[in-house]
């Protein structure tokens, strides 16, 4: 499929979720749909679904809805997960061994590799299945295992530094839950995971659930 417009990051950040609903029907024998009935499930409008998806050149025919697998694998394709990724994660702290200890990723095709720190008391330690490797053993980890996704699980200023380092080593995505911006450059993207700020969202929709303000959905 051809992209000749650029999708907007709104759309983008909903297609997880019409990827998870559209999974789910799949797992219960359902094989078509109509956009009013997945509008019904995920509780968004069903011109907002058809809008969505014609980003993509639609997926639906007129009087019969969307075919659920196919749509589900277009979906697939565009999020980029009908493939394998090779992701490391650097910080073997809570968050790292969290991140190693979900089985979750794998079943998407995120591969994790390896973990690193730079604390050599953690040294020949492992998490899972995989040994905690130290900080100069990563260049050449990079190269041989074809990594292409870096999460960040270091404090900030560790993580601003190595952000770059990685950067340097032809890392082109970095998955940051340091809870600073990392200024890549712009062949760089950047995911930021910030709980913190999704607390902080919950907390604003608490103050204003009987008020005027409408709630923040993120779609
Ligand atoms: N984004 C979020 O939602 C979120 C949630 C919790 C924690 N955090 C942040 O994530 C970071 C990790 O949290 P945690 O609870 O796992 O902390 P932790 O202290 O348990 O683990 C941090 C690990 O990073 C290692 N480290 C520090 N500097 C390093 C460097 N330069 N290179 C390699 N390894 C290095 C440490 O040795 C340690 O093992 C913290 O900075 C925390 O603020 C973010």
């Amino acid at each position: 499929m051809e992209e000749t417009k650029k999708i907007s990051s709104a759309v983008i950040r909903r297609l997880p979720r019409y990827y998870r609903y559209l999974g789910e029907l799949i797992e219960s024998g359902v094989q078509r749909i109509s956009s009013k009935e997945l509008s019904a499930r995920m509780k968004v409008t069903a011109s907002q679904i058809r809008q969505d998806l014609n980003n993509f050149g639609g997926f639906g025919q007129q009087g019969y809805g969307y075919n659920v697998k196919y749509l589900y694998d277009e979906i697939a394709k565009i999020l980029g997960i009908d493939r394998t990724h090779n992701m490391i994660i650097i910080g073997a702290g809570n968050l790292g061994a969290a991140l190693v200890n979900s089985g979750d990723f794998a079943k998407r095709g995120f591969i994790i590799k390896g973990v690193f720190d730079n604390n050599h008391e953690l040294k020949g330690k492992k998490i899972g299945s995989l040994d905690i490797m130290m900080m100069d053993e990563l260049k050449g980890f990079i190269k041989e295992n074809n990594i292409e996704i870096v999460a960040l699980t270091i404090p900030r200023q560790a993580a601003r530094e190595v952000a770059k380092e990685v950067a340097e080593d032809g890392i082109k995505a970095i998955w940051n839950f340091a809870h600073t911006d990392l200024n890549m450059p712009e062949d760089v993207v950047v995911e930021n995971v910030h709980l913190s700020e999704s607390l902080m969202r919950l907390s604003y929709n608490i103050a204003n659930k009987n008020g005027k303000t409408r709630n923040i959905q993120e779609g």
